[in-house]
């Protein structure tokens, strides 16, 4: 040994000096002391510990001792110099073989076989149990190069094993009724016609034919490459293909409400329009009365007030033959895992998502991991074969392949319908991580693309006043609006009969709720999106500039916390109130003059309200963060990059903020190159969960 390995105490007083510094979260200082309390004595163990809380919260699902052995500095995020002072004080090892050496001693952290299935909580794993010391549930888990906390060991072995056996289950389907429904669902004259590598393969016809032979299929895509309107297909040719399509039970989810309420919407229009389409030879219109609502899955899985448990779990599961999940890049892998458990093992999961849209906020890339070989394809020669059977199509060779079965239920969608112009050359050029064309689309294409280059805040807030020439928006066109408030209910008039005063009084509200309905989607046509929440060009900084700017021009009266007119974000799930994170309201005045205030959100055409003074976790929303803009679109987007480099800003984020852009999209950027370093940082969240399901 070079230097002296350290004591425990000595490794506290380090850590708790990381920590004052900024280096180190207060809660891995705290963990590594609760395994101290456990009797972790080892220096190199604790640090372990420590690291690993860190990393957590950077969505991490293990500590890859690959990686980190390699260089500590980047899975830390630290300076050099930061690690050379610790690394130099001890004697820490020196490549992966040596720290897992150092994890495998003692009896502190269990050291899980490579095929481990996770044993259930309280339980031991003795049948699993290869491993050199018992699995006494110690919080810490090592298996192979990857250190866990033990829950997301836990979970992420969860979701491998039920993620593979559903990919693997097989469904017998009639191949000649596919193939005549699909014909018949997707008209000849709507089928891609890429330019691409593969000319001819209409791969929306392929996800439906692949969906319907097992009991788990993904379909990727960036926005508008048609993926809810391949899943209306998949839905109706279920629905065909079923014995008793009367019993069938269908569900439909997405992470958030605004997420849900825009998968049933889309899902009710383009099943109304293959209603009207088929006519009598499928009853599409039954089903679609029958589907209920789409829901967020902390809903549908009956999430419970102060705790992580659902009401659904493996013994006592979802009741529901098909469950449709949209943006499913949002799922972390916690959720993720308990949807699993809540899901019946017949029941038919389909998850949508943009596989490169931002990862989800918790830990994990669920999707991103699931979604590893989309882009190649690999499709085996059985599936080949069978996709030729059912929907007609061939799959050119560069997508042939051996890939593994979660390959073989796996489609990206290819060709964007919405994004055919400029938003989606923008937003190709990003994830290719391409800066020259990138520059070059957002240097040409006015009025669709505006690129303030080295801004001012000054030119920010006035991009926010007012929008900009050729496009929607600005916030003074909604708070303008307030002004068109319809008239108050009348008092009653002696000289009206009651149902003359309750028809006068239904006219009243129904003119208060189209109003309020005109402001929420005037409001809905133009956002803010920041990479930061902190400083001048963060959420924060922005929302009190904003605020204070609509304030002296008089289009708001900031007299209260409560004002007229005042956006917001519920940021935590309130189950009173039937709030949830991510849901974006206006407050606005009660329909009766004298009441107080109420905050109202928009569902698709749905409309609810809740008394301002019931919301007890909400923040302002001019600007928010690019994370919370998930599954939401604006007709104008605006995306404000910051003055310094941080480590949320990389290529998915930027791609996530374009692709929220309907029609025209204004980047602000007060120092060109932290746009270019953006783009050149992808995303690397350390999971086993890859590995996981390629070892069949
Ligand atoms: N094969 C097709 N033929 C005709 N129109 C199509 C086809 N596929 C998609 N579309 C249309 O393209 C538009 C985008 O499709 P859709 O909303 O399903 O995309 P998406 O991938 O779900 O988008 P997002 O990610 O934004 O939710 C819709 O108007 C849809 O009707």
């Amino acid at each position: 040994m070079g230097a002296q390995m350290k004591t425990t105490a000595d490794l506290l007083a380090d850590l708790t000096l990381l920590v004052e510094q900024s280096h180190l979260r207060r809660l891995a200082l705290a963990f590594a002391r609760f395994m101290i309390d456990r009797g972790m004595r080892d220096p190199v163990q604790l640090f372990g510990a420590a690291v690993l809380t860190e990393i957590e919260a950077r969505g991490h699902i293990c500590l890859d001792l690959n990686s980190f052995a390699q260089d500590p500095c980047a899975v830390l995020e630290w300076e050099p110099s930061i690690w050379n002072k610790l690394s130099t004080e001890c004697d820490f090892p020196k490549n992966s073989q040596a720290w897992m050496a150092a994890l495998k001693t003692g009896e502190h952290i269990y050291i899980a076989d490579l095929d481990a299935p996770p044993c259930s909580a309280g339980q031991t794993n003795d049948l699993f149990s290869p491993s050199s010391n018992e699995d006494q549930q110690q919080p810490m888990v090592l298996q192979g190069h990857r250190l866990y906390l033990r829950r997301y060991w836990k979970d992420e072995t969860v979701v491998a094993q039920a993620i593979r056996t559903r990919a693997n289950s097989r469904i017998d389907v009639a191949e000649d009724d596919v193939r005549r429904w699909l014909d018949v669902l997707f008209d000849a004259s709507s089928t891609v016609q890429n330019t691409s590598v593969n000319t001819e393969t209409d791969w929306q016809k392929v996800a439906c034919a692949i969906a319907v032979r097992s009991r788990l299929s993904i379909i990727t895509g960036g926005p508008g490459t048609g993926k809810t309107y391949t899943v209306a297909r998949l839905i109706a040719l279920m629905f065909a293909l079923n014995e008793r399509p009367e019993r069938l039970r269908i569900a439909l989810a997405a992470p958030t409400g605004k997420a849900a309420a825009r998968l049933k919407q889309s899902i009710d229009n383009a099943l109304q329009e293959l209603a009207r389409k088929l006519g009598n030879s499928l009853p599409l219109q039954e089903l679609t009365s029958r589907m209920g609502a789409a829901r967020t899955l902390h809903s549908l899985l009956g999430a419970r007030p102060d705790t992580r448990h659902f009401r659904h779990h493996a013994g006592n599961p979802l009741d529901v033959d098909i469950l449709v999940v949209d943006e499913a890049s949002m799922i972390h892998l916690e959720m993720m895992a308990s949807l699993l458990d809540a899901l019946p093992p017949n029941t038919i999961l389909v998850l949508l998502g943009d596989k490169d849209q931002l990862a989800s906020v918790e830990a994990g890339a669920v999707l991103g991991d699931l979604c590893g070989d989309a882009e190649v394809g690999g499709y085996s020669d059985a599936s080949i074969s069978y996709i030729q059977r059912t929907a007609g199509q061939t799959i050119a060779k560069p997508f042939a392949g051996n890939a593994g079965s979660i390959a073989q239920q796996t489609v990206m969608l290819r060709k964007s319908r919405r994004f055919s112009g400029p938003i989606g050359m923008l937003a190709n050029a990003v994830n290719d991580g391409d800066t020259d064309a990138a520059n070059t689309c957002l240097r040409t294409s006015e009025p669709i693309l505006h690129w303030i280059e080295h801004a001012k805040p000054t030119q920010l807030i006035q991009l926010a006043m007012a929008g900009r020439a050729g496009a929607a928006g600005g916030y003074k066109a909604y708070l303008e609006l307030l002004k068109q408030r319809p008239a108050p209910v009348p008092a009653p008039a002696p000289a009206l009969s009651p149902s003359q005063t309750q028809d006068q009084h239904a006219d009243a509200e129904n003119r208060f709720k189209e109003w309020v309905i005109t402001v929420l989607r005037a409001f809905d046509t133009f956002r803010i999106l920041c990479a930061i929440k902190e400083g001048e060009w963060g959420v924060n900084g922005l929302n009190a500039e904003i605020e204070q700017s609509l304030h002296a021009q008089g289009l708001i009266k900031r007299d209260s916390e409560w004002y007229v007119g005042r956006p917001v974000m519920v940021t935590r799930n309130d189950y009173n109130t039937g709030v949830f994170n991510g849901d974006i309201g206006l407050a606005l005045p009660d329909t009766d003059p004298g009441k107080p205030i109420r905050v109202y959100f928009l569902d698709g055409d749905k409309l609810r309200s809740i008394l301002a003074s019931r919301l007890r976790y909400v923040e302002t929303a001019y600007a928010m963060t690019v994370h919370k803009s998930q599954g939401s679109e604006f007709a104008h987007t605006v995306l404000v990059l910051p003055q310094d480099m941080s480590p949320v800003l990389t290529r998915e984020l930027v791609y996530t903020g374009i692709t929220r852009a309907r029609t025209h999209f204004s980047l602000v950027s007060p120092v060109n190159l932290i746009w270019q370093k953006a783009l050149s940082v992808k995303t690397r969240r350390a999971s086993g969960l890859m590995a996981a399901l390629h070892s069949e």
